[in-house]
């Protein structure tokens, strides 16, 4: 599990960006983690990942402060930041002097994550495309075998192909012991693949909740003519329609489309969250 309690936290000479943050993270789930630009989302998964300190409260991953980096907790950990940069050797060359960190770290995994993705572990590092480092790092983090996977824009750079791939490897590398955040603008990237959504605005958590809860309680529709406006939550215009987000009246389980919930969440979280009020939780 993954808590953050508390938080405070502000880079230096900037306003607070965390104030009073907590978060619960569990095991056996994918979290897509958005925002808009500045909202916060790097840099919470930075808290994490104990690359920055809070100024107050605590971060724990599996139980490890985050802060204090200690190897049990490093070894457990992968995190694939949006930009990165690579030393010029081999794939192989990289696994060897990287794996030894990771104490579950398999071989045969990782061999079968570079087929997928079309890569050889003789190529040299500095000779791969963007999208084909991302690509290799991906493959790597997987076959780590930590515990908690950390992608920033991990599509970015990705082709069509390839994004599949991504979203067929990552489903079927979750266990019930790993925790995946995915921090993303691609939000259609993350259709049906994720299992919770957690956005940020300015430093606050203004809406958090699963997939299953979500298309329980939402419906999203591409023609709202007809609907009462008291069972309508957000509306824009797609394609000369008004499109929106609706309340799940007829209690029929919605495919969640993922780009208007964003947008509806963005524009007015207040309203969207009041479709979860009195919601039980069953984990
Ligand atoms: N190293 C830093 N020093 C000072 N301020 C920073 C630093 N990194 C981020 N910030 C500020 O903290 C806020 C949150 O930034 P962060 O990178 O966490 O947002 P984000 O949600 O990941 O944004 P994006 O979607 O653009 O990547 C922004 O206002 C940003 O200017």
């Amino acid at each position: 599990m993954i808590e953050l309690s508390h938080i405070n936290f502000r880079y230096k000479k900037k306003k607070q960006l965390f104030e009073n943050l907590s978060l619960t993270l569990q095991p056996g789930f994918i979290y897509g983690l958005l925002g808009k630009n500045g909202a916060g989302k790097s840099s919470l998964l930075k808290l994490v990942s104990g690359l920055l300190y809070p100024n107050s409260g605590q971060c724990t991953v599996f139980g490890h402060h985050a802060a204090a980096r200690k190897p049990a907790m490093l070894q457990d950990i992968y995190m694939i930041p949006e930009e990165f940069e690579l030393p010029p050797v081999s794939l192989a060359t990289f696994v060897k002097i990287n794996s030894v960190f990771y104490t579950r770290f398999s071989q045969n995994q990782l061999n079968a994550y570079l087929a997928e993705f079309e890569l050889s572990d003789d190529a040299k590092l500095s000779t791969l495309s963007y999208g084909q480092k991302k690509k290799f790092l991906i493959a790597f983090g997987l076959a780590t075998n930590a515990r908690v996977l950390i992608l920033d824009e991990p599509t970015n750079g990705l082709d069509i192909p390839s994004k599949s791939q991504f979203r067929k490897i990552m489903a079927a590398s979750l266990d019930e012991d790993k925790i995946i955040i995915i921090s993303t603008h691609q939000v259609r990237d993350l259709e049906n693949l994720i299992d919770n959504i957690v956005v940020l605005e300015q430093g606050n958590i203004i809406f958090n909740y699963s997939i299953a809860h979500i298309s329980e309680r939402l419906a999203f529709e591409y023609n709202l003519a007809g609907v009462p406006d008291e069972e309508i939550l957000y509306t824009e215009e797609l394609q000369g329609r008004k499109a929106g987000i609706v309340k799940n009246i007829a209690g029929v389980d919605s495919r969640v489309d993922m780009e208007l919930l964003f947008n509806g969440i963005v524009k007015n979280a207040p309203a969207i969250n009041e479709a979860f009020a009195n919601l039980k939780y069953e984990y």
